[in-house]
């Protein structure tokens, strides 16, 4: 009897363009949602922004997270029931978007995302992404009712935050590889369906790496768009494997060694080099995703994240440690080799 079952999750409403703030209010009315929105934001995209979106939103009450992590989460649900919050807008980066979305999971209230920067693929999946001791959980959150993403103000941010938005989608070719070994060796569960369109956006992007230049508008709405992509493939996944693998193990465990060093996006970015060399060896896409990246001015070695070469290998060394995910790393790799590789790809 066949009796597989699966629940994809996905927004109603996705609103990307110039000027896109302007229609959060309708885009949010359209939702039926009530009572009190509560906006969970983070210092620099409330003092940016924070003013327009509470014109959108009658009533809103704001409350600022500057880190991401199980108590802020839990800051924001007491924040939540002291107004009797009807739904959150996480508004601002991966911290606040995640963060919202756990505690409107935990709130069973609807939630709708906001982003300010291209730098992440949270904007539209229905994960979370938080640190807690030596560990990181992936763990199941709210999905984005509406997600309203305003070229704009996008184009506006550093462009260090949309180069690492497009290291975050480039590490989707290693993720996937690793999703692919998982299931050869380990028998993980994979959906096709998910794996292609993850695969596929970090090569739309590849392809259009020539037009992602700062200050261009137009590079804001390619790269919105397969950050968009990515968080649908999740979204299709019901997890992190389309667009998490070992080069993001490796970043985990830098915000642990080296925390506050480097973007999420420009740190998996350097691992997708290293972990691509890794599946294929010396002649493999591990150039084609350092070629990207060189090209988008995002880091491709350890100095270029503020690292030291021992920093670097520690976390390349200790990453497996991070969560029970197989990956290319296997139970660890020897610092030997650790070495060989950063070595060879010009890492260190
Ligand atoms: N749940 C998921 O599927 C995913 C979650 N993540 C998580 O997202 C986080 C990383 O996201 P980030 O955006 O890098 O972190 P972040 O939220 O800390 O933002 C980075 C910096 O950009 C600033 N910023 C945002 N918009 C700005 C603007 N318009 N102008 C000036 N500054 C602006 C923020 O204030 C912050 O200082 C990590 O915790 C990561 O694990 C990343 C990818 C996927
Ligand atoms: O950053 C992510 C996808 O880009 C997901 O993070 P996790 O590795 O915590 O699932
Ligand atoms: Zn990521």
């Amino acid at each position: 009897m066949f009796d597989k079952s699966t629940w994809i999750r996905l927004p109603r409403n996705v609103v990307v363009g110039h000027g896109a703030l302007d229609d959060l209010g309708d885009a949010v009315g359209e939702l039926y949602l009530s009572g009190t929105p509560l906006i969970v934001t983070s210092p620099s995209p409330n003092q940016i922004v924070g003013d327009r979106v509470r014109e959108q939103l009658s009533g809103a009450e704001t409350v600022i997270v500057a880190e991401a992590g199980f108590e802020q989460v839990q800051n924001v649900i007491d924040a939540a029931r002291e107004v009797d919050a009807g739904y959150l807008v996480g508004l601002g980066g991966g911290k606040p978007i995640d963060t919202a979305k756990m505690a409107s999971d935990e709130l069973d209230v609807g939630f709708v995302s906001v982003p300010t920067a291209a730098s992440h693929d949270g904007i539209v999946s229905g994960r979370g992404s938080i640190p807690e001791g030596d560990t990181r959980h992936s763990v199941a959150a709210e999905p984005p009712l509406a997600v309203v993403a305003d070229t704009d103000v996008i184009a506006d941010a550093p462009w260090e935050l949309t180069t690492a938005g497009c290291a975050d989608i480039i590490s989707n070719y290693t993720a996937v590889a690793d999703w692919q070994l998982a299931r050869r060796l380990k028998g993980v569960e994979y959906s096709e369906y998910g794996g292609a369109l993850a695969r596929m956006t970090a090569e739309m992007l590849v392809d259009n790496a020539d037009l992602i230049r700062p200050g261009l508008e137009e590079s804001a709405w390619i790269v919105v768009k397969a950050l968009v992509s990515s968080g649908v493939a999740m979204s299709i996944a019901g997890s992190s494997r389309p667009a998490s693998g070992a080069e993001h193990l490796f970043s985990h465990q830098l915000d642990r060694i080296a925390p506050g060093r480097a973007l999420h996006g420009h740190q998996v970015g350097v691992g997708s080099i290293m972990t691509a060399y890794l599946h294929d060896g010396p002649d493999g896409l591990w150039q084609d995703i350092h070629e990207a990246l060189e090209s988008l001015d995002a880091p491709t070695t350890a100095a270029d994240l503020g690292l030291s070469d021992d920093e670097l290998l520690e976390a390349l060394t200790t990453a497996h440690e991070i969560r029970d995910r197989y990956t290319v790393l296997g139970d660890g790799i020897t610092e030997k080799a650790a070495r060989e590789v950063a070595e060879t790809t010009g890492v260190i």
